[in-house]
């Protein structure tokens, strides 16, 4: 935690939505002036995608059948933690990308499936913005969700999350179903263990419900629209919330719980600029003073 240098962490599985709120974020850094540098949790993948998949074979004939993007292992942790501590003493870090298709590769002179080099965050930011896969990781080695100020989960129900992954890798990423039905399976295990208990951690979760039938998700022809679904949003810590202002103000919402208010799917947006408007104000603000 830094008054002085906020964090911001947005985790989620892969497809789950985080790049999708992403810019969200971006539209209230716009509108509220806060400078945000932002960092992507692929970034800190442990190895290229050759190196990768060569890591795989070995573990796997070793008998690890385990292993995947989801793990720890798989991924820079230590180094992730490394420069979200130094972000929130210094308000400097860095970063770098991790190529994943065609459009990134035109962007940036990388092939897919590589790094570009490492670079350094804009020194003089309001801010840092984390979006990926371990923004909320607490094991016997780091403590990510200690250095965040806020942390944000986004969780669609899991057929959900399956769907989107699988549209998005076909459409964008140039996989087949079937190859995206693998990744998805060798990647279980560690979804249960690494990915799953950050939620517990995380202030905020957004959960995307679908409202039609996605039993299925295999086949699915399109993802389900914000139409065809609802949001759960529950807050870890209740109290400072003015749910009935917000159920007020977002038509067709409820309150489920005591912790959590349900939103139409088409008011997700509306639900996340009314919440996080003012907690982003928050951490601005008491940085400010710092
Ligand atoms: N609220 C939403 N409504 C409809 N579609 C959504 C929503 N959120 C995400 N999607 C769709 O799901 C797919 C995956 O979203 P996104 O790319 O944001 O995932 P991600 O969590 O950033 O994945 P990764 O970490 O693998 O890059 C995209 O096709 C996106 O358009
Ligand atoms: O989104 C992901 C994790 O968040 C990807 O699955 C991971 O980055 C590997 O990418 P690729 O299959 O393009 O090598």
């Amino acid at each position: 935690m830094s008054k002085k240098h906020p964090i911001i962490s947005v985790t989620g599985s892969s497809g789950a939505g985080t790049s999708t709120v992403k810019h969200t974020f971006d539209q209230i850094f716009r509108r509220e002036g806060v400078k945000a540098v932002s960092i992507e949790g692929d970034a800190f993948h442990r190895f290229n995608r050759a190196d990768m998949k060569a890591e795989l074979e070995r573990r796997y004939a070793a008998g690890d059948a385990t292993f995947s993007h989801f793990s720890y292992e798989a991924n820079e942790l230590q180094e992730l933690e490394r420069v979200l501590r130094e972000y929130g003493d210094t308000g400097r870090g860095r970063t770098r990308t991790y190529v994943h298709d065609d459009a990134e590769a035109a962007r940036t002179g990388v092939a897919p499936g590589n790094f570009t080099e490492w670079r350094d965050l804009d020194p003089d930011s309001h801010l840092l913005f984390y979006e990926g896969l371990h923004g909320a990781v607490v094991n016997s080695e780091v403590n990510i969700a200690g250095l965040a100020d806020l942390k944000i989960g986004v969780v669609p129900v899991i057929n959900l999350e399956w769907i989107q992954k699988i549209h998005r890798d076909r459409a964008t990423r140039g996989y087949t179903t079937e190859a995206v039905t693998d990744v998805i399976l060798r990647r279980m295990h560690a979804y249960v263990h690494c990915i799953v208990p950050q939620f517990s951690q995380t202030d905020i979760n957004f959960q995307r419900v679908p409202v039609v039938d996605t039993s299925n998700p295999f086949i699915a022809r399109w993802i389900p629209t914000a139409d065809e679904s609802v949001v759960v949003i529950r807050f870890r810590n209740p109290r400072g919330i003015d749910f009935p202002y917000l159920t007020s103000m977002i038509h067709g919402s409820w309150m489920s719980r005591a912790n959590s208010i349900v939103v139409p799917g088409n008011k997700l947006d509306l639900a996340m600029q009314l919440i996080l408007t003012p907690l982003i104000e928050r951490l601005v603000r008491e940085s400010k003073v710092a």
